[in-house]
Parts: C-alpha cells; sequence; structure tokens
C-alpha cells in the first residue's frame, strides 16, 4: 500500500483558552476524497489551516507526501493548492490579475494558457476583466476554484466548495472536482456542510465535534453504524452525541 498523502499524529491547537483541535489523529490515502465534518466551531478550518502550514499546531505532528510540514513544508506547498470562502483574492484585481498573480507565485509556465483553460472550464471568461471584489459571492468561490487547481496539484484543501452555489453550478462544480481527482489521481480533503457533496463525492468521512475527532469511517459505514437512510441524519446524531445510545441499542440488541 502506498505512504497516505497526510498524516495527522496527535495534532492540538490552542488559542489561549479554546482548544480548537483536541489531540487528533488521522491519516489520508492518495487518490481518496475524504470530508472534515463537524458542527460550526468543531475545528475544521483550524485542521486546514495547520495542513496549509499557516496555523502551527500547538502540539503533535503533520505531515504530507511524507514531509514534515513544520520543517519542510517548503517542499510540499508546491505540490498542493487550497481554496476557501473566507480567504478573500486581493478584490481591487480583476479575476485574470490573480489568476496571473498567482500562477506566478507558482513559477508557472504556459500561465495563459493554463488561465484560458480554467476560465473556459469553470465558466469565468465574462468575469476575466472584472474587479474580483465586485463579484457575487458563488462566482467568487468559482474563482477561488480556479486559483486553487492552477497549479495542477496532486492534494486539493477545499473549505467548503460549493458555498453560495446555486444547486446547478455546484453539481457542475462537484462533477468537474470528481473528474480531476480521478483523471490526476490527486488527494482530495474537504471541509463541507453539505451532506449531499459528502455523499456523492467521499469515500471517508471524519467528524469533528469540540476539536475531537469523534467518529470516522466510509459514509456506508456510518450509514449501518447509526442505522440511517443518509448522512444528513448520521451528522445530526453524531452532533447531538446520539452515537453511545445507538451502541448500547446494540449492545442490548446483541444480548
Ligand atoms: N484565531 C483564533 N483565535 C481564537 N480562537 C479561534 C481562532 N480561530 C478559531 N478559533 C476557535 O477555534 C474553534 C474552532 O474554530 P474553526 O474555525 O476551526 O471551526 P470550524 O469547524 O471551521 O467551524 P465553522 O463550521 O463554523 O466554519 C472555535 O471555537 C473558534 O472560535
Amino acid at each position: 500500500m502506498s505512504a497516505p498523502v497526510i498524516l495527522v499524529d496527535r495534532v492540538s491547537k490552542r488559542f489561549g483558552d479554546v482548544l480548537a483541535v483536541d489531540d487528533i489523529s488521522f491519516d489520508v490515502t492518495q487518490g481518496s476524497t475524504t470530508a472534515l465534518l463537524g458542527g460550526n466551531g468543531a475545528g475544521k478550518t483550524t485542521t486546514l489551516a495547520m495542513l496549509l502550514g499557516l496555523l502551527l499546531p500547538t502540539h503533535g505532528r503533520l505531515s504530507i507526501f511524507g514531509e514534515d510540514m513544520l520543517r519542510r513544508r517548503y517542499r510540499v506547498l508546491p505540490r498542493m493548492n487550497f481554496s476557501s470562502p473566507y480567504v478573500d483574492l486581493p478584490r481591487r484585481l480583476t479575476v485574470a490579475e490573480n489568476l496571473r498573480v498567482y500562477g506566478l507565485l507558482y513559477g508557472l509556465r504556459d500561465l495563459p494558457a493554463r488561465i484560458r483553460r480554467l476560465a473556459g472550464e469553470l465558466d469565468l471568461e465574462a468575469l476575466l476583466r472584472r474587479p474580483y471584489g465586485e463579484l457575487s459571492a458563488g462566482q467568487k468561490t468559482r474563482v477561488t476554484l480556479a486559483k486553487a487547481l492552477l497549479n495542477d496539484p496532486a492534494l486539493i484543501l477545499l473549505d467548503e466548495p460549493t458555498a453560495s452555489l446555486d444547486p446547478d453550478t455546484a453539481d457542475y462544480v462537484r462533477g468537474y472536482l470528481e473528474r480531476y481527482r480521478n483523471g490526476t489521481g490527486a488527494t482530495i480533503l474537504l471541509a463541507s456542510h453539505n451532506m449531499t457533496e459528502v455523499e456523492r463525492m467521499c469515500d471517508h468521512v471524519l467528524m469533528l465535534r469540540a476539536g475531537r475527532l469523534v467518529d470516522r469511517g466510509t459514509p456506508d459505514q456510518l450509514l449501518e453504524r447509526y442505522g440511517r437512510q443518509n448522512m444528513e441524519e448520521v451528522f445530526i446524531d453524531i452532533a447531538r452525541e446520539r452515537r453511545l445510545a445507538v451502541d448500547a441499542q446494540s449492545r442490548q440488541a446483541a444480548k
């Protein structure tokens, strides 16, 4: 079996009195799409930020492509990228200028051709000359996705990749990401509140609650474990700590 693309080993992150991430460990295998789920404030964005090297963990070890993110992130950052609705791009630059600046930061060759291709695929042509700050929320989401794919990343971290997208565009973007993953063997880790997205795209789910990793498995395993029909119901069970009740029922049934 190939080495995991992401390895998180007993990682915690404290902000003053708040323990945002509490001793979590997981790994993500190459070519998979893994969902990081949890209610508001569960620690998803903090975990993604540590994986990007934007935040330092208080404890623990994170490695990506076998490289320690604390000491050698410069070796892996060129092979990864991210998008988040919470991280704005420079607002006064046009969409084309933004993509050019990020492309230059990655030192990409054939940049105009890449930008043209992504603009075509993500329906951005009509937006290329407009300042990023003037775009609607859904338009910004598509631009940040284009930014996230500029360097053909082998690992993509996505914070709510379809936030603010209308159902038709969200469906297109999910299909686009699936095709990208299948075509390139890329690995995707995404935080999402959209359980339809998780059921469709993800082969593994990590459930966070109050900074702790409280359950994990494939969507099918979780549906079976909680006796539910869909991931929305599983999410609510886990968020409301119904797992214990489920376990107790199964123990009772086994007697
Ligand atoms: N820079 C910070 N300073 C202080 N506390 C922070 C900081 N960033 C996050 N936190 C706290 O850490 C906890 C986890 O926040 P985080 O943003 O990781 O949650 P999340 O799972 O992404 O939530 P949401 O679904 O609402 O986006 C929260 O209690 C939050 O208030």
